[in-house]
């Protein structure tokens, strides 16, 4: 029988329905794929290998049975990790672009963004849309949870602290903590600074000095501090904030300038003149190259730290005991 044309639109309309469909009923299944990815380190591993990784040398390094690892089929079809020859001709498995951001640290991680995004804490909510779209007032992690996002949190201290260390009135970090709802915030500045600050949610303001003592927590953040300093007085200030952190799984995070030494971008001229504004306005404090960031860290006895430029006059340093 001859198929008309509109039958033949209704086919092939059908047909990419029907391929477009499933992309729905196992929606869930590649968040749980890439957490599982995450929570082996398999990213990780191939980078630290320095060369791609055939199944048996990956298995050994996982310490996990070669057949399981079929899994990494799913994420080379989706161009997470992709296949290459070693020298010897045997398939192996290498890193891409996009598995390094699976990666736990470095430069470009989203890993623990996905960690989070793929809790069953944030998840329980996702099945509860409905819920808000009926009943406006109330909030899917209310009928997930039973209580808004502040109270659970309160409740499980299962979430992150993290101290802004010479925070002023503590912008910032209501900012930090307002994205971030899993976070509680510790806003540290001299006392006569932190008397005057107004009150946040999620925010506890604490007076103190820097070169004394640091309040403890998960993670340190240093937003234009360290700028203002000389080497000894930010040594000084470095090891405080590395004594606040856990050595495991603790950080402390700078955001100051790192001047430039070989490749300029359209920032470094302000970055110059930020560093002569330093040397107008402080004793000794000065924007930082590489180098002189590697030194600092080096002294204050960090293990090693990760750069990340943010298309800002400033770049994020995560420093790691
Ligand atoms: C340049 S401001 C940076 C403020 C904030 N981090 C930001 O980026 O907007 C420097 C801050 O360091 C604080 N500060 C100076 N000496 C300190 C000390 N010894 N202990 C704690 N904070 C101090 C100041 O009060 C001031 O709020």
């Amino acid at each position: 029988m001859e198929e008309t044309q509109g039958e033949t639109t209704w086919c092939e309309e059908e047909q990419q329905a029907e391929a477009c469909i499933w992309k729905y009923v196992f929606g869930f299944t590649e968040m749980a794929v890439v957490k599982c990815a995450i929570e082996l380190a398999i990213a990780d591993v191939i980078e630290s290998q320095e060369s791609p990784m055939t199944l048996s040398e990956l298995s050994l390094a996982l310490a996990c049975a070669p057949s399981p690892l079929y899994l990494m089929r799913f994420l080379m079809h989706r161009g997470i990790f992709k296949e290459e020859l070693t020298a010897h001709g045997s398939p192996s498995y290498a890193q891409t672009t996009l598995s390094r951001r699976l990666m736990r640290y470095g430069e470009h991680s989203m890993a623990a963004f996905i960690m989070l995004n793929s809790s069953p804490m944030v998840t329980a909510s996702l099945h509860h849309l409905s819920a808000c779209v009926l009943a406006n007032e109330i909030s899917p992690f209310e009928v997930a949870h039973g209580e808004d996002a502040w109270s659970f949190l309160a409740a499980n201290p299962a979430h992150s602290y993290l101290v802004d260390v010479g925070g002023g009135n503590g912008t910032t970090l209501h900012m930090l903590v307002k994205a971030f709802p899993w976070l509680r915030g510790i806003n540290f500045d001299l006392p006569h600074v932190v008397s005057e600050a107004v009150e946040f949610h999620g925010v506890e303001h604490v007076g103190g000095d820097m070169f004394q003592s640091v309040p403890k927590a998960d993670a340190v953040f240093l937003m234009c501090i360290l700028h203002d300093w000389g080497d000894k007085e930010c040594i000084q200030i470095l090891k405080k904030c590395r004594g606040a952190v856990l050595e495991e799984k603790g950080k402390v995070i700078i955001v100051d300038a790192v001047i430039e030494e070989a490749k300029l971008d359209k920032l470094s001229d302000a970055r110059l003149a930020l560093d002569m504004a330093m040397m107008a306005h402080t004793n000794a404090g000065k924007e930082r190259t590489l180098k002189e960031w590697e030194f600092l860290l080096g002294k204050a006895e960090f293990t090693r730290f990760t750069v990340k430029s943010i298309n800002a006059v400033q770049s994020v340093i995560e420093a790691f005991p």
